[in-house]
């Protein structure tokens, strides 16, 4: 099981995943007791404490500059559906009035860590009211959109939340989930579709396994594939997916929640992560094996019918 802790700071923003434990995230406006499949956001300027009660963790973090999250536009969906406003949730006051000597504040400003000592917590607002504060969204509360009859939609059909840029479809982050959910396509290669596309895509698992790699993408683990990097489902997802052919019938995805974060701008990978034990040398190995299915043959409807793949990014 991981958590998904999602904090936008300084019109930037963090998310991360801790596995096995909750969190207490004490901010200026209040606590929030944050459960697994649960993602925060902090917006620019808060201070706050991230505790683990039940020890060390890992996590997700993103941060964006220059804008803040929002319920992306639902556009023919219309009044409802993905994620509701009534679903995200602001902690009430919270504050505590007792000295803290050399309690140590850590900003970031200008891209760089600056300490600050006081002898009070910061923790001392006793009300507020207001609409800039910080909230708690349980991803279980989704209501996701999807294909009923062909096709493979873009996964910005799964957005809960986005920061836009001034170009309509082109997020600086876009917060997209692939939650439990019913695939029913027909005639369709239902997995996520080979592509490279000019975003940047950066896939976290939290909990389950992800449909497009049947070994080796974990909860806790991470990929990135960078903008025009081409990706898909792994030889095993494939292969599976054209043996079943088109008489899968409905099939539900269950027990996951893999989650990403979609960029119009390029992550660079720092030394941190390019010199982690924990870095897969072998990724590549995952496409090992991929061969054409394809036939010019019409009566081999189970291979040519699945050959129909998307083109979107
Ligand atoms: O690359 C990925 O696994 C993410 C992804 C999923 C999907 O269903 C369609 C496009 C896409 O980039
Ligand atoms: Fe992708």
């Amino acid at each position: 099981m991981v958590y998904t802790l999602y904090v936008e700071l300084a019109a930037h923003s963090f998310a991360m995943d801790l596995l096995f434990t909750w969190l207490w995230i004490t901010t200026e406006c209040g606590r929030l007791q944050v459960s697994p499949g649960e993602i925060v956001v902090l917006p620019q300027g808060f201070r706050f404490v991230v505790d683990l009660p039940d020890g060390p963790s890992r996590g997700y973090v993103a941060e964006v500059f220059g804008t803040h999250f929002q319920l992306p536009d639902l556009g023919p969906i219309g009044a409802n559906g993905l994620a509701a406003s009534r679903d995200f949730l602001a902690p009430t006051a919270w504050f505590e009035d007792c000295p803290r000597p050399g309690f140590t504040i850590i900003q970031k400003f200008g891209g760089e860590l600056f300490n600050a000592r006081q002898d009070f917590s910061p923790f001392n607002v006793v009300a507020w009211h207001g609409n800039y504060v910080p909230y708690k969204y349980d991803l279980s509360k989704f209501c996701p959109y999807n294909t009923v009859l062909i096709d493979h939609g873009d996964p910005s059909i799964n957005t809960v939340l986005t920061a836009p840029t001034d170009k309509p479809g082109v997020a600086l982050l876009d917060f997209v989930i692939f939650p439990p959910r019913w695939l029913v396509a027909e005639h369709t290669f239902r997995p996520p579709y080979y592509h490279r596309n000019c975003m940047s895509e950066f896939m976290g698992l939290i909990y389950g396994g992800y449909e497009a790699k049947a070994d080796g993408f974990l909860p806790g683990g991470a990929s990135l594939h960078s903008c025009m990097t081409p990706h898909g489902p792994d030889t095993k997802t494939y292969e599976a997916t054209v043996a079943r052919g088109n008489e899968a019938g409905p099939h539900k995805i269950t027990d996951t929640m893999a989650f990403m974060f979609e960029s119009c701008l390029m992550p660079r990978t720092c030394p941190w992560a390019l010199d982690s034990h924990f870095r897969d040398l072998d990724y590549y190995q995952c496409w090992i094996g991929l061969k054409s299915h394809f036939s010019h043959d019409k009566t081999d409807v189970k291979s040519n019918d699945l050959q129909n793949g998307n083109k979107s990014g």
